[in-house]
């Protein structure tokens, strides 16, 4: 078995890491959080999304975020985008990268962008359209790969038509996500291993949720198949407003520590994303869910 010398993690705290906390964030703090996620050496940050304030309130401040924060050359900032209003305001915010994000389940695309997954393409396709005349690179994220909250099971044959679709969208990259954290190895060494004869292996991720304790080893199944693209989130923060009881993203600090142990080159300075987690961590007033992150805090303080 030959695992990719490289990845890429995407890091995905800022946007859905924070986008379901009860209490508004001050745009300060979501900037001085994005700067730091810049400086540990990420490649590729989620930074804000262009949705409806409506459903998702702390997500208002997308436009501040985007302004304020330092960026450095070569990072990609990216921001979901469900339709011409929000790609509207994400060109104009300057985001690099554009997300589309439907779902293969059809109960939560109704919940989570009020439309089916047939109207939501449609929706995507003049989006994605003036995103690539823009020059923007275009990210189609699929929810419910493994399971869905309202409907429980979802079948391979809905994930594939739904990565089709993306796929002649135009999407760079597409993203296979276990939205509410249920998937277990075997499957996802299943499901991956029959997407990368769909789609691009080198253009593929996933995107584990926690919610079971699983993220850790489906992101080492992934790695098994050949994929080099996860998304995590600092600190594990996270859970989307329309998946309930779904917990955070895995965290980048247990990632990046697997990573490490693993030998495969990220580029990112696990001690400055731990510094971000404790940062976060301490604005939210409780304890950062990653472990490897904890047990770093906890060694320095002892030392
Ligand atoms: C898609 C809509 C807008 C449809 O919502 P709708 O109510 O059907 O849309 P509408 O077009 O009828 O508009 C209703 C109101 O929203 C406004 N509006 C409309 N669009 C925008 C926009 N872009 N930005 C700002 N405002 C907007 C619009 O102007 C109008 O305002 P009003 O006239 O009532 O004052 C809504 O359902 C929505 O915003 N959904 C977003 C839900 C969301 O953000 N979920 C979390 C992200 S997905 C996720 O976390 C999963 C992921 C990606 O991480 C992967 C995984 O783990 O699964």
């Amino acid at each position: 078995m030959t695992f990719p010398s490289k990845v890429k993690i995407v890091e995905v705290g800022p946007r859905d890491g924070l986008q379901n906390e009860k209490e508004t964030i001050p745009a300060e703090v979501k900037i001085a959080l994005v700067d730091q996620l810049t400086q540990a050496g990420f490649a590729n940050i989620e930074a804000a999304s262009f949705v409806s304030p409506k459903w998702v309130p702390q997500m208002a401040t997308s436009t501040e975020v985007m302004a304020a924060i330092q960026r450095k050359p070569g990072v990609i900032y990216s921001a979901l985008v469900p339709n011409m209003k929000g790609l509207e305001a994400a060109l104009a915010a300057g985001a690099d990268e554009m997300v589309i994000f439907g779902a293969a389940s059809e109960a939560f695309s109704q919940k989570n962008i009020n439309c089916s997954i047939a109207e939501s393409i449609e929706r995507f396709r003049d989006v994605a359209t003036l995103a690539k005349q823009e020059g923007k690179r275009l990210r189609g994220s699929i929810s419910c790969v493994f399971g869905c909250p309202y409907q429980g099971e979802v079948g391979i044959d809905s994930v594939v038509d739904v990565l089709h679709r993306l796929r002649d969208l135009g999407c760079d990259e597409i993203d296979i996500a276990d939205t509410i954290g249920v998937a277990t190895p075997n499957k996802v060494h299943a499901v991956m291993q029959r997407l990368v004869q769909e789609f691009p292996i080198d253009r593929l991720s996933g995107h584990f949720h926690d919610t079971y304790g699983q993220a850790l080893a489906n992101i080492y199944a992934s790695l098994e198949v050949g994929i080099s693209i996860y998304h995590s989130s600092v600190a594990g923060l996270g859970g989307c407003p329309y998946a309930k009881g779904a917990t955070g993203n895995v965290a980048s600090e247990d990632v990046l520590y697997l990573m490490q142990g693993l030998g495969i080159e990220t580029g990112i300075d696990l001690d400055k994303v731990v510094d971000a987690g404790q940062f976060i961590s301490r604005h939210l007033g409780r304890k950062s869910a990653s472990h490897a992150g904890n047990a770093i805090a906890a060694k320095r303080a002892a030392s």
